[in-house]
């Protein structure tokens, strides 16, 4: 490498460039998984997209990503920029978007100590709290059963977070949050405003359109991160705050220089958080319609080990093989995040050969990586019992590996998340039946975009029985939250 020219460098392959434009335009869009596929047939492990500015890397297998994000994570361990929602919009302050520095170190010391496998055990409550009361809305309206999971998403982010009941969350938070996520979802696609592509625009004067959509993007970021904290520190002076994350980082660090950092830091877990969760408690219901037989073995299970005299709770997790093996297959059968989030490489850097110039943009393909064939089993099928085989060469890669990151950048919300999923699933497939709808077809489509969920789509929610009702009304009559 030291020696070569710079001609004799070789970047990873990809589609034939064109002059000036490159190849960046053959690049599939934003979750357009068919295309990506089509393309690590065609050119491997590493394809490499370039032009306009723009160096992407998309990789397609576990030992690329543990290789560059894992054990050279020094130089693959910071994030894109995005000029418009990053820089004008501001959120870049969030963990997610903020680079590899300082500031991000302090806000993942803060999740870290908020977020911790010990930390979170106080919250097993709300989180079971929240599961009773989503079945509850399922009793009550089955038929918006993909609002009742949105909003029970919400709710747990929210309640851990701040401390909110759920009735004030629901009423003066939820949906300013949906709207900001929502706008937020929108500025992040790649492209979204040319400003991305030629950062210069951003010194446009404030009246032009987009200027003006980047400032009430600005103040329906600041609302979102700033309202509920204030809200806590609020009944912090009156000495009625509930335990929280907020309430816990702002007495563990009483400094005034830290406050920003907190603010973010809490304020980053809505759009990790939410709408993840919900990705994968949905991609569970349609599975279970497809799938009455893995529906009713996961049913059987809780009822052998936990009886049917009550609900499920986090602490019954390990004695759940199958239903855990029902979480893993959702997990796999369509990720939530399926090209995870983008890295950004600090430094030249050489790799099976091939330069991966600073600057490059690398997307691990975590779709690929589920669905790679190994073992008896076809991958585009929904088997839990793939997972029940035993370790060896056979087994898939566990979800658990890719489903929430790499690195030093691994999602920090990965224990909580994993109970929030748990709770859920498990306390649906006590209490329901999920079955194919009376009318019409269900056919597995999914939304394409940096988050993966079904497409709009019908099943029918049955009580198992009278007792299952009557459990759920009274956890529901009795929450705390
Ligand atoms: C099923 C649920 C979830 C999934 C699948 C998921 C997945 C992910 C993934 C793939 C990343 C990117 C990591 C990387 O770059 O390698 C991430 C980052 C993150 N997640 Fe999660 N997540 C989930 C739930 C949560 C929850 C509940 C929270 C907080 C309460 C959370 C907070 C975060 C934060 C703050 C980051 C940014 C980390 C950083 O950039 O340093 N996530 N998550």
């Amino acid at each position: 490498w030291l020696v070569s020219r710079p001609s004799d460098r070789r970047y990873a392959p990809g589609p034939a460039p064109k002059p000036v434009l490159g190849n960046i335009l053959a690049m599939p869009a934003q979750g357009d998984i068919p295309a990506f596929e089509r393309c690590r047939e065609r050119y491997g492990d590493l394809v490499y997209f370039h032009g306009l500015g723009y160096k992407v890397l998309v990789i397609n297998t576990m030992k690329a990503i543990t290789d560059l994000f894992e054990k050279r994570h020094s130089n693959y361990s910071d994030r894109p920029a995005f000029t418009v929602v990053g820089e004008l919009m501001r959120l870049g302050q969030s963990t997610p978007l903020l680079s590899y520095n300082d500031e991000w170190r302090i806000h993942r010391k803060l999740a870290h100590s908020a977020l911790g496998p010990n930390a979170i055990r106080q919250y097993y409550h709300i989180q079971e709290d929240l599961a009773a009361l989503l079945s509850q809305q399922f009793l009550e309206a089955p038929e918006k059963f993909v609002d009742h999971v949105r909003l029970a998403a919400a709710r747990v982010v929210l309640s851990i977070t701040y401390g909110l009941s759920v009735d004030k969350a629901d009423d003066e938070y939820v949906t300013q949050a949906e709207d900001t996520m929502r706008m937020i979802s929108k500025a992040t696609v790649p492209g979204a405003f040319l400003a991305d592509v030629f950062p210069f625009l951003k010194y446009l004067p404030s009246w032009v359109p987009f200027q003006r959509h980047a400032r009430h993007g600005r103040e329906m970021i600041e609302t979102l991160v700033t309202k509920p904290f204030e809200y806590v520190k609020e009944q912090m002076r009156a000495g009625v705050a509930p335990p929280s994350l907020a309430h816990h980082l702002l007495s563990e660090y009483d400094k005034g220089d830290i406050d920003h950092q907190i603010k973010w830091a809490t304020g980053s877990l809505y759009g990790a958080g939410g709408e993840t969760s919900y990705a994968t408690t949905l991609t569970f219901m349609m599975a279970m319609a497809l799938h009455p037989e893995k529906q009713r073995l996961a049913q059987e299970e809780i009822d052998r080990v936990i009886g049917s005299e009550r609900l499920p709770t986090i602490n019954d997790r390990s004695q759940l093989p199958y239903v855990n093996a029902v979480i893993k297959e959702t997990m796999r059968w369509n990720p939530a995040v399926p090209m995870g989030l983008a890295r950004m490489v600090s430094e030249d850097d050489v790799y099976e050969g091939y330069l991966i110039p600073k600057g490059t943009i690398v997307l691990p393909n975590c779709w690929a990586v589920a669905h790679e064939r190994r073992g008896p089993y076809e991958p585009s099928e929904f088997v839990p019992e793939r997972w029940l085989t035993g370790e060896g060469d056979d087994a898939p890669v566990d979800p658990a590996m890719w489903a929430f990151g790499f690195g030093r950048r691994l999602c920090p919300g990965k224990p909580l998340a994993e109970n929030s999923v748990f709770i859920f699933i498990s306390t649906l497939l006590s209490v329901f039946d999920i079955s194919l709808p009376d009318e019409g077809k269900l056919e597995p489509k999914f939304t394409q975009g940096l988050i993966s969920y079904p497409l709009p789509f019908n099943c029918k929610i049955t009580p198992r029985s009278a007792s299952k009702v009557a459990q759920v009304s009274y956890r529901a009559a009795h929450c705390t939250v």
